[in-house]
């Protein structure tokens, strides 16, 4: 198809170069050269009916579509209806009448050239105001969250902050304006010196130009120290929002998105956005002013000029459009690199212990090198589209100049334009340059900072999937549990791991859940926590579903990890439920059999308890972890896998602590892999493979000789085997 449409072109423009040729042979009949007009306009319809006709010959073509025939018409008729203005505002136009015949002024590639400026000045701006989207492009724009939405997102963070913009683009436009008078003061200055007859004139223009400029700096000064402000603000802002959205998400998105990478969303992405939005942005709105302000002053200079340069000026914007878009997939790809190097590092500093004891540091530094390799290929890749880029843009300005110079030349010889505002005209157009040149070197970044946030909005706009939290909130819970006909698979997953599951808990009671190794356990517990929501059957605590309730206070949960925080054990305990009093917790802690040891700590409850709780010991950590969940007086308390470490002792007081608590008795769900343990529950169930297979207390089971009574005889037996195998060596 590329070469069908290059073919296409080439005859197009064969065709095209033909017909101009033989319209030029026009002024040979004297019957035309009476009829300037007449040629000019007949010759454009002759031009454009060949070129119609080419097109339609090409159904399948660029020529044959709307945009074609548009530009069709743009070759065809811009020079005579520019003649015919020229003729209707009376200035002079006989040179120009017949100069389309000749090569010199304006030739066949003059007139691409200007079709060409003229398509992308309508593909840029006036389509894009006409044109509705169509609907397709509407959503693959919504679902990939593209540049115009997160702008649109951005500003909508910046609109508390209305006011403040409007002073700092009031403050701009001041300064602006006053630099831009220093060439104008500057261009006169010969003049002044020169001027015998006003001696003063000259101490008076450099004292304009003094309080001109310092003013401008003092601008310029308290518009920079307002902008950053604001923006750190909306920097703060964004950060909190997004720890904030990530915070609310459900459990099931912390399965998917790894921790590194939300890190960096919420520390790396939005910290490059800002610094981007506040160094770049800012950049771009002043150049921008000054651009305003300069094309202003060149247009009063010269109007051919100026329209000469404004013609160029596409040119200049395209380069960067096309970089700027690179640059940006590029920058996406680095920062979700930099995430998944993090994530590395995260893993593996938070796992120390682990990596150190299978002695695999090499093998995590190879992971992360692996990391640090792609990131360099990136960056490699980023460091040539932006060479290329600044390549690409000093070259094209340089090219305008040298253009504007020669048009420039052109006018002054026909004396279009004095030579004195040709050399202001010059000197304003050296600013223009470097404005137009530091507005699209600091453009791209901005598009790159915007594409940046794009990941940030993502999730700044996710809302956490699940049932929305209810609204009861009664005083008095009772505590009984139940799981009616329950079945759930985890998200993605399509085997469920629970099936048909039905269990009661009563206040009081211990019920304890046994079985082997991934029968679906610990998915009870994660249910009963509302971590995932069953697909089928519901969980009922006194009797309406578990959704409906305002908090999960009521529902205790200590789990197989016990995790604590790198702070003191009291903040420990009092995690989440920092109202509560030092007598409550002490109350928690005697009741989880933890007092004592805290007390002999050397700073008592204010020892630190280490990253992850490193600084005390498993049953330590586990019996902390229960207080924790004891201090909110809760109804119902789950204890996973959470009494592993603790000896038959502890173990018994805490249970005997637990059932026979002064506020109202509360409903234990043990889940163990101690048998010791279980046989104190009041009811057991054993659960294999998603589904309650016995249920019963221990002596029923036993009696029962099924699978229960298995679990035990060969837990038995390990220990057993254990003994022989020690009483042997
Ligand atoms: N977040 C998860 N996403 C997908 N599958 C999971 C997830 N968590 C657990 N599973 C799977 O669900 C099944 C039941 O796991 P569960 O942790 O409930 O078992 P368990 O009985 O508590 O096991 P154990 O005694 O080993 O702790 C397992 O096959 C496990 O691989």
């Amino acid at each position: 198809t590329k070469d069908s449409s290059f073919g296409a072109a080439s005859v197009f423009v064969l065709v095209d170069a033909c017909v101009v040729q033989s319209i030029r042979s026009a002024p040979l009949s004297p019957l035309l050269v009476a009829h300037p007009y007449v040629t000019l306009w007949g010759g454009g319809i002759l031009r454009a009916c060949a070129l119609l006709f080419l097109s339609l010959s090409w159904s399948q073509s660029w020529m044959s579509s709307f945009q074609g025939r548009q530009t069709i018409g743009v070759l065809c008729f811009h020079f005579p209806v520019y003649v015919s203005l020229l003729w209707g505002v009376g200035l002079s136009n006989s040179e120009e009448l017949w100069s389309w015949y000749s090569w010199q002024r304006v030739g066949l590639l003059h007139g691409y050239g200007v079709t060409a400026v003229a398509w992308l000045y309508w593909e840029r701006y006036v389509s894009s105001l006409f044109q509705k989207k169509r609907s397709s492009e509407e959503e693959a724009d919504a679902k990939s969250g593209n540049n115009s939405s997160s702008l649109k997102k951005l500003l909508g963070f910046m609109r508390p902050y209305t006011s403040r913009f409007v002073f700092v683009m009031l403050l701009v436009t001041l300064s602006s304006y006053g630099e831009m008078a220093i060439p104008h003061y500057t261009g006169h200055m010969a003049d002044w010196i020169m001027d015998e007859k006003n001696p003063d004139a000259f101490t008076q223009a450099i004292t304009i130009m003094a309080i001109i400029t310092i003013s401008s700096a003092v601008l310029e000064f308290v518009c920079d120290l307002m902008y950053n402000v604001t923006m750190s603000c909306i920097h703060t802002s964004v950060q909190g929002k997004v720890f904030q959205s990530v915070l609310k998400q459900e459990i099931a998105f912390f399965d998917t998105n790894k921790t590194g990478e939300i890190v960096s969303r919420i520390t790396t992405d939005t910290n490059s956005m800002s610094e981007a939005l506040s160094e770049q942005l800012s950049l771009v709105m002043w150049y921008t002013a000054r651009l305003v302000f300069i094309l202003y002053f060149m247009f009063s200079q010269s109007w051919q000029i100026s329209l000469f340069t404004c013609m160029g000026l596409p040119i200049l914007w395209i380069i960067p459009e096309c970089s700027g878009t690179f640059h940006q997939a590029i920058s996406k790809k680095v920062a979700e690199c930099i995430a998944q190097a993090n994530q590395v590092a995260t893993e593996t500093f938070s796992n120390m212990k682990t990596v150190r004891c299978f002695a695999n540091e090499d093998g995590e530094i190879k992971r992360y090198e692996e990391q640090l390799d792609v990131i360099y290929g990136l960056n490699k890749r980023e460091a040539f589209a932006y060479a290329a880029s600044t390549w690409a843009n000093n070259t094209s300005t340089l090219a305008l100049k040298v253009f504007i110079l020669y048009y420039g030349g052109t006018l002054v010889t026909g004396g279009t334009v004095s030579s004195g505002d040709l050399v202001a005209f010059v000197l304003y157009e050296l600013q223009f340059a470097s404005a137009v040149d530091a507005v699209m070197r600091c453009y791209p970044d901005v598009k790159k900072a915007i594409g940046g946030s794009e990941k940030i909005f993502e999730y700044l706009d996710r809302d956490p999937q699940g049932p929305p939290i209810g609204t009861r909130d009664p005083q008095g819970v009772e505590g009984h549990v139940e799981f009616r006909n329950v079945t759930f698979s985890y998200p993605g997953k399509a085997t469920p791991v629970l099936m048909d599951v039905s269990l009661k808990l009563q206040p009081g009671q211990i019920t304890a859940l046994v079985g082997s190794n991934s029968s679906g356990k610990t998915t009870c517990v994660r249910l009963l926590e509302r971590f995932y929501q069953p697909q089928a059957g519901s969980i009922l605590l006194d009797g309406e579903n578990l959704n409906s309730y305002k908090e999960h206070h009521k529902v205790a949960v200590v789990s197989q990890e016990c995790v604590l925080f790198a702070r003191s054990i009291a903040e420990n305990i009092k995690y989440g439920f920092e109202h509560a009093t030092d007598d409550d917790m002490y109350r928690a802690a005697r009741m989880a059999a933890i007092h004592d040891e805290i007390l002999k700590f050397p700073n008592g409850y204010q020892t630190d308890a280490g990253e992850k709780g490193g600084m005390v010991s498993g049953g330590q950590r586990q019996r902390i972890a229960i207080a924790r969940a004891l201090i909110r007086q809760p109804k119902v308390l789950v204890l996973d896998n959470a009494t592993s470490d603790l000896d038959a002792e502890t173990e018994h007081q805490v249970f005997k602590a637990l059932l026979g608590r002064s506020n109202g008795p509360c409903s234990v769900f043990l889940i163990s892999l101690k048998m010791s343990a279980v046989e104190r529950a009041d009811d057991i169930l054993v659960l294999e493979e998603g589904r309650v297979v016995e249920q019963g207390t221990h002596k029923e089971l036993m009696k029962q000789g099924g699978r229960y009574a298995q679990l035990v005889a060969n837990q038995n037996q390990g220990f057993q085997r254990a003994e022989e195998e020690g009483g042997g060596r």
